[in-house]
């Protein structure tokens, strides 16, 4: 659906250059919803902006439903970018325009029919649950209600695709998760493809199918989510990964010199189903190794259950390989962290 090839994006800024976007190529597949992770600076806005061309890249070409965008100009490439719907962190309303102003504005440009405007907007704000808000101006509503205007806003002309610029980081957490709640329900529903980007993890876990991250203009890591985030292995992708951890340290209870030798240090990872069965209980059961839990975590990747333990396996190196092995042989992925 989305295609940048080779995609390069170079500032002036006083007497040198600037590369935001360094020979970068990402595809994002029809009704995938895509997350782009960076910290400030690695050019997510650049990115995000040059593939609706706001940023017309130094280099490269992007194609959106397999037309050229970057070989477009003038009227052409507007009505290519009505295929693009955008919304923004800081909303961009108008402060004059009421609610169903705003979301008609796309759509008066267009010279839709007044009819079919006003039918529009009712069906849109039906969509977003803004009902009873439409004669209100953006200072009257919170900053979840204005978000929402923005997204029925960009949805008006109906787009294939919706970019989301941090959209949620002026909001609080709870406003956030609703308005992460509708864009998947939009994605879901309308079939769009959603793009998003973020310097949050909570979000890219909450919503997004696949992943990249972004450091310095490249992308450094990328795929499904589950495997990016369960099995991170760029030092920035770690960095993200742990801002989500939320269990305690398990480097604390490594300090303590009190301890017997003989002990490996295994991280097991279960997903989907496996969540659900005692396979653990089961598989140290019949190999008789006792082990204590130094950290956890069960939770949740957009809809997929996961879980996430490291033990302490008290043992032989022998009698620890033959639990490892054991556990691998149960589907379980196990990393062995260390061995004392
Ligand atoms: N118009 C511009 N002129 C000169 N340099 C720019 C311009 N826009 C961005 N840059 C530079 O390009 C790099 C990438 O910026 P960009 O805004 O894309 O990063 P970002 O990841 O979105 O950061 P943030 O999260 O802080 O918005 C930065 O070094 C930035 O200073």
């Amino acid at each position: 659906m989305i295609k940048l090839s080779g995609i390069r994006k170079d500032y002036q800024a006083g007497r040198g250059t600037i590369t935001a976007l360094d020979t970068l190529n990402l595809e994002v597949g029809r009704g995938e919803i895509f997350g782009v992770i960076g910290h400030s600076g690695a050019g997510k806005s650049t990115l995000i902006r040059t593939i609706n061309l706001l940023e017309r890249p130094t280099d490269g070409t992007v194609h959106i439903d397999g037309i050229e965008l970057t070989a477009l100009n003038g009227r052409r490439l507007q009505q290519e970018r009505s295929n693009i719907g955008m919304i923004f962190q800081h909303f961009n309303l108008l402060s004059s325009a009421t609610v169903a102003e705003n979301i008609a504005f796309p759509l008066s440009l267009s010279k839709a029919p007044r009819a079919e405007i006003e039918r529009r907007v009712r069906e849109l704000v039906g969509l977003v649950g803004l009902e009873g808000q439409e004669n209100k101006y953006p200072a009257q509503l919170s900053g979840g209600q204005k978000q929402r205007v923005g997204i029925a806003r960009a949805l008006a002309t109906n787009p294939k695709v919706l970019l989301c610029d941090e959209a949620t980081s002026a909001l609080d957490p709870q406003t956030t998760k609703s308005i992460l709640s509708l864009l998947l329900e939009i994605n879901r529903e309308l079939g769009i493809t959603i793009v998003l980007i973020t310097h949050e993890m909570a979000v890219i876990r909450s919503i997004c199918d696949r992943v990249a991250v972004l450091d310095g203009g490249r992308i450094v890591e990328s795929g499904a989510v589950a495997d990016v985030f369960l099995k991170p292995q760029h030092p920035t992708t770690r960095e993200f990964v742990a801002q989500t951890e939320d269990a305690a340290d398990a480097r604390l209870i490594d300090t303590d010199d009190s301890k017997p030798r003989d002990r490996t240090r295994i991280r097991v990872t279960f997903v989907g189903e496996q969540t659900y069965e005692p396979v653990l209980y089961e598989t140290m059961r019949d190999t008789g190794v006792p082990f204590i839990i130094l950290q956890g975590t069960v939770s949740r990747l957009k809809e997929t259950p996961y879980g996430q333990l490291v033990l302490e396996l008290k043992g032989s190196g022998e009698e620890t390989e033959r639990a490892v092995l054991a556990l691998r042989n149960r589907g379980l992925d196990v990393e062995v962290m260390d061995h004392a």
